[in-house]
């Protein structure tokens, strides 16, 4: 996908109106679009319900794995978006689960987890016996003795995804797993985000920093799982029946989001729309600094709408 203009800037009642007109569905980043932690973008949850009030289909795809759906769906209700369903959402340990069949691994294999509750429930409701994970054993400070670290051999694949319990004794064990039988079972990524937007300004690590820890540890490569995964895509698209053509992906981050969008052929032409309350920023925009070296193509990183936030939606529409 090439863009090769600047992004129109989304300021005025004809630019929203425009967005209306030629767009059905719209996925959402979640972290740096809808909120910020725990702290909801104003406006958020009235862009939503005006969208679906004029019958626009509306979901959700979060690179974060750290809740499975069943807690989104909490969290979404929690913040105020009171008819969340959740079908809405797709965040990276579902996606993570649903590849493992794929994989050749079959419901009722053990499946070790580096990451948080998300992905141990999304495994749980998939009939995966979860591994690892937030077994509060790993808690504990290494000791190679331990025998904790002795490796189940009928574990069949290993998720990786964010996780604020990033230990030794973790580390420790997903490389064993990592390492069993000469490197044969699947290494599923959850994201490669670097960095996600925290509350008070802050700039927090992400996921993709402890899959990469893992992938060069391990001196092996993962299989991404989230944006901007194209068959990520393709099944939220077969799955909800969207058209792409009438299709808008929102997001914050240059690399997951708008490549998601750009590369997976949204939109007639394009169908990208950066805003800037989440980890980019007008520079970073202005100069596409935050790309991974190995993506060569900046074009397809380059959104083609940019809006200082999805929350002035309506207030923009009323003028
Ligand atoms: O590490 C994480 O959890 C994610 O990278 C991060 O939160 C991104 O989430 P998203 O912006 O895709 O909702
Ligand atoms: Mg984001």
């Amino acid at each position: 996908m090439t863009i090769s203009s600047s992004p129109i800037k989304i300021t005025a009642r004809e630019h929203v109106q425009a967005l209306l007109d030629q767009y059905d569905n719209f996925l959402f980043d979640c972290d740096g679009v809808v909120w910020l932690g725990e702290t909801l973008i104003p406006g958020m949850v009235e862009a939503i319900e005006y969208l679906e009030s004029k019958g626009k289909k509306v979901v959700f795809v979060t690179n974060n794995s750290s809740k499975s759906r069943d807690e989104y769906v909490e969290k979404f209700h929690r913040l105020g978006f009171k008819s969340f369903r959740k079908q809405q959402v797709y965040p990276t340990c579902y996606a993570a689960v649903s590849n493992l069949d794929q994989l050749g691994v079959q419901p009722g294999a053990k499946v070790w987890v580096l990451g948080d509750a998300g992905i141990m429930h999304e495994l749980k409701e998939g009939g995966y016996q979860a591994l690892g994970g937030t077994d509060t054993r790993l808690n504990q400070a290494f000791d190679p003795d331990h025998p904790l670290l002795e490796v189940d051999p009928e574990v069949q694949a290993v998720i990786v995804g964010s996780t604020k319990d990033f230990n030794y004794m973790r580390i420790a064990l997903t490389l064993q797993y990592l390492l069993h039988n000469n490197k044969s079972i699947p290494f599923i990524g959850a994201n490669i985000d670097r960095t996600y937007p925290g509350p008070h300004g802050l700039i927090l690590p992400a996921g993709g920093s402890v899959v990469s820890y893992m992938e060069y540890t391990a001196n092996r490569t993962f299989l991404n799982v989230g944006k901007p995964s194209t068959q990520f895509l393709d099944t939220i698209v077969a799955e909800n029946g969207f058209d792409r053509s009438r299709t808008l992906m929102v997001g914050d981050t240059l690399y997951t989001d708008i490549k998601f969008g750009n590369d997976g052929k949204l939109g007639a032409g394009a169908g990208s729309l950066l805003v800037l309350t989440g980890g980019t920023k007008p520079e970073d925009l202005a100069h596409l600094l935050h790309l991974p070296e190995d993506y060569e193509d900046p074009h397809s990183m380059t959104p083609l709408y940019v809006m200082d936030s999805f929350g002035a939606f309506v207030d923009i529409l009323k003028g």
